[in-house]
């Protein structure tokens, strides 16, 4: 007798299948989580949540955690402590609070003794901790770079670091699948970084948005896993939940005898399953899109998101060219935030600094991609008088293989700086920072204003167009140091890049409708459940209008204000750059500044893409310290949605139309009143309530203000039983450990936990 015939299924279905725990008859699902990085920025409010709920961590085995945003890059050769080491106190604060949770709540830590620390998101793989089939999250948004294991793996606010801590699972509700296939051959001196920033001009920075994506096709199968890190990690740059691509040999090769990948026996049950994991043939993906490789040459931006691209061949875009009102101010933004003038040729902007670092690209392959040019200058080859370069490998461990391989000395003697691990100035939340109008190439992943440092201004280049970069003092395509003939390799169709500014490859977004539930109240959780969180009924009141796409949560609230270990006090960070004058202080004339919009309860933006980037739970923590309880927006970034809605804030989707007439009331100065039991915005000008739909489950906790850990605690025995079928099935992934693995350390010996 045949079978039953199973439906084609994607990798990510596959993943996410495995890692039920429990699912509503609303598709809200609760997911087993497999591994937890923990980093000092997004995670003191967390475990100050645990302490005070006299809660433990659930799984110590499956967590791992590090310093890396705040540290500083200095030699650490004279290092005595992390109180005298880190000068400015709120850092030093956040990296003493993570020492002493870890060692309450017991869990294994790289602190800056240790050689093994470095950014969350290098350890992770480099370790074996990251694995393929697993699901992988951290309070950071950059967690999609696992996924280039063939894992689902994203990042979370700091209320969900806190549910995963306590239950070891997640609620989440099933993402599109997309897929991005990149077939072809690439030319030379284009690599990883250039593929996923031409992808990201393709589709936008808010192409990914709802989607996880896997990345096919030929040239995503040449590549190395450190490529591979580089292309995932930039998944968030694109809007996507995650990103992936399919395990196999290289993945496997890459993590054989890595310390805490499977041995022996786990070892051979392990990749069997892993082969397991892909997706099937016939299996539907939502969206698809394809790249032809030989289109693609080295790429920067020119702006600042990262969707603003232009190859190294081109020229900055002239706003005048653009018709829609809306793009073409944003690129007038952009282009003088940048201090740049239309039509200039890329390889004219003239830098000041050069960074190569950060998760995406300071891997042990991104260091000799970048050596290879700096020796291609010349033995005797100095970094150009006009500029400062900085290295700053990813991890302790890079930085030792660099310099067994000698790399160190190809940097120093070209005049770069060779630093200590860490986020550095990808994020400036360390000394290393850019000074206000200073220009970078630097190989981190977002461009944002600001991002570097205040008034700093950033291009996202590869490692080996930042090494050209540094040669040259300027934006400089790399294969003029590879003896590459540049016109031979370039029947490109080189306006792809500027294509999304007016004919973008994926439709226009769809306003963020949810079906409606078919589940009846009597089947959701009791409202008698311990409360933890604001209620959200009915809020009315004055409405701000704002007119900006793609307000990244680093424009919400720069990085300064991360270093707090509380969730309030932030009334005055929020859209900080936007409300003060860099250079007088004094407040500007931004909307949030001005009667009677300073009292706003609602904030009405017209532009899509709401909350994308960073992670920072801060965001809605500052909104909600101003007064803002609402935020309605044609669409939401993903984390941002879930992190308002973990702290009694709600967040409305409405078509750009809708948006557009209900910023317009808030220009008239009418108030607006947003209704969550009945799903409608009410107007004061006598025009029809919109209506609205939130997802039945958030709807339910929001109403009645349920906390949900609390929640996920009654469900125990579900995960009990789980995690009973996952030691069976993937014995792997239990209680892993260094137990009789120790790693020599530097210094004194000691482990640092
Ligand atoms: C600090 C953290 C929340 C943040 C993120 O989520 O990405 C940071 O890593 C960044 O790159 O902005
Ligand atoms: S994006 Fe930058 S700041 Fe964020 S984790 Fe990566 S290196 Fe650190």
């Amino acid at each position: 007798m045949p079978g039953p015939v199973t439906k084609p299924r994607t990798l990510y279905d596959k993943i996410w299948d495995d890692h039920v725990v429990d699912i509503q008859e609303d598709g809200l699902a609760l997911i087993y989580i497999d591994r937890h990085l923990v980093h000092e920025v997004t995670s003191p409010q967390a475990f100050e949540g645990l302490r005070t709920a006299g809660r433990p961590v659930r799984r110590p085995d499956c967590t791992l955690a590090t310093v890396d945003h705040n540290v500083p890059t200095d030699s650490r050769k004279g290092f005595s402590s992390v109180q005298s080491f880190v000068r400015e106190p709120d850092s030093r604060a956040q990296c003493v609070a993570l020492e002493e949770n870890v060692k309450e709540f017991g869990l294994t830590y790289f602190g800056m003794t240790d050689r093994r620390q470095g950014i969350v998101h290098i350890i992770g793989p480099e370790q074996g901790f990251t694995l393929p089939g697993i699901t992988c999250v951290c309070g950071d948004s950059h967690t999609s770079t696992h996924g280039a294991f063939g894992s689902l793996a994203f990042g979370i606010g700091t209320s969900e670091v806190e549910h995963v801590l306590a239950t070891q699972t997640l609620l989440q509700k099933k993402a599109k699948n997309m897929r991005i296939n990149v077939d072809g051959e690439l030319h030379e001196g284009v690599t990883s970084k250039d593929v996923i920033l031409h992808i990201i001009g393709l589709i936008g920075t808010a192409g990914g948005t709802g989607s996880v994506i896997e990345y096919a096709g030929t040239v995503f199968r040449g590549f190395s896993m450190e490529a591979r890190m580089s292309v995932c990690n930039m998944s968030i740059e694109a809007g996507a939940r995650a990103g992936m691509v399919a395990p196999d040999e290289v993945t496997f090769e890459y993590l054989r005898n890595r310390p805490l990948a499977p041995k022996g026996e786990a070892w051979d049950r392990a990749v069997a399953y892993w082969k397991s994991l892909i997706s099937d043939e016939g299996a539907q993906f939502d969206v698809e899109v394809n790249v032809r490789a030989e289109d693609i040459i080295p790429t920067v931006t020119w702006g600042t998101s990262p969707q603003d691209v232009a190859p190294i061949t081109g020229a900055v875009p002239d706003p005048a060219s653009i018709t829609d009102a809306v793009k073409r101010s944003s690129v007038e933004r952009s282009l003088k935030y940048m201090g740049l003038v239309p039509n200039t040729r890329i390889e004219d902007i003239v830098l000041d600094k050069i960074f190569i670092g950060s998760c995406t690209n300071s891997r042990i392959e991104d260091l000799r991609s970048a050596a290879k040019i700096v020796l291609a200058a010349g033995p005797d080859a100095k970094v150009a008088a006009n500029v400062q370069a900085m290295v700053v490998p990813g991890s302790g461990l890079v930085k030792q293989h660099a310099e067994a391989e000698g790399l160190d000395v190809i940097f120093k003697r070209a005049g770069f700086d060779w630093r200590e691990a860490g986020c550095s100035m990808c994020l400036g939340m360390n000394p290393d920072q850019l000074s206000p109008g200073e220009r970078c190439a630097s190989t981190s992943n977002r461009n944002f204003e600001g991002r570097q440092g205040a008034g700093g201004r950033t291009h996202l280049v590869s490692p080996a167009m930042a090494a050209a970069a540094a040669m040259r003092g300027k934006l400089t395509d790399v294969r003029k140091f590879l003896g590459v003939d540049i016109n031979s390799s370039g029947k490109l169709k080189v306006a792809s890049a500027f294509d999304f500014l007016n004919d973008p490859v994926l439709p226009p977004p769809e306003p963020e409708k949810q079906e409606p539930s078919q589940t009846s109240p009597k089947e959701l959780p009791p409202t008698e459940t311990p409360s933890g969180v604001a209620k959200f009924t009915i809020v009315s009141g004055i409405a701000a209008p704002l007119h900006i796409e793609n307000v990244d949560t680093d424009m919400i609230i720069p990085k300064q204000f991360l270093k707090t270990l509380k969730r309030s006090g932030l009334a005055n960070a929020l859209f900080f750059t936007l409300r003060k004058d860099p250079h007088t202080g004094k407040d500007t004339d931004f909307v949030l500044n001005r009667a009677p919009y300073n009292q706003a309860k609602i904030l009405v933006c017209t532009g899509k893409n709401f909350g994308c980037g960073s992670s920072r739970e801060h965001a809605p923590w500052s909104l909600n310290d101003f007064g803002i309880r609402c935020v309605i927006a044609p669409s939401f970034a993903d984390i941002f949605r879930n992190n308002t809605m973990q702290n009694g804030m709600l967040p409305v989707a409405l078509s750009a139309e809708e948006c557009r007439e209900l910023a317009a009331d808030a220009e008239a100065g009418l108030e607006l009143e947003v209704d969550l039991e009945k799903q409608e915005v009410r107007r004061q000008n006598g025009k029809p309530a919109i209506p609205f739909t939130t997802d039945p489950f958030r709807r339910h906790c929001l109403l009645n203000g349920l906390d949900d850990i609390a929640l996920t605690l009654q469900k125990v025995g579900a995960v009990e039983k789980f995690e009973l079928r996952r030691s069976e099935l993937w014995p792997w992934l239990d209680g892993f450990g260094y137990k009789g693995k120790k790693i020599p350390l530097r210094g004194t010996g000691k482990m640092d936990w």
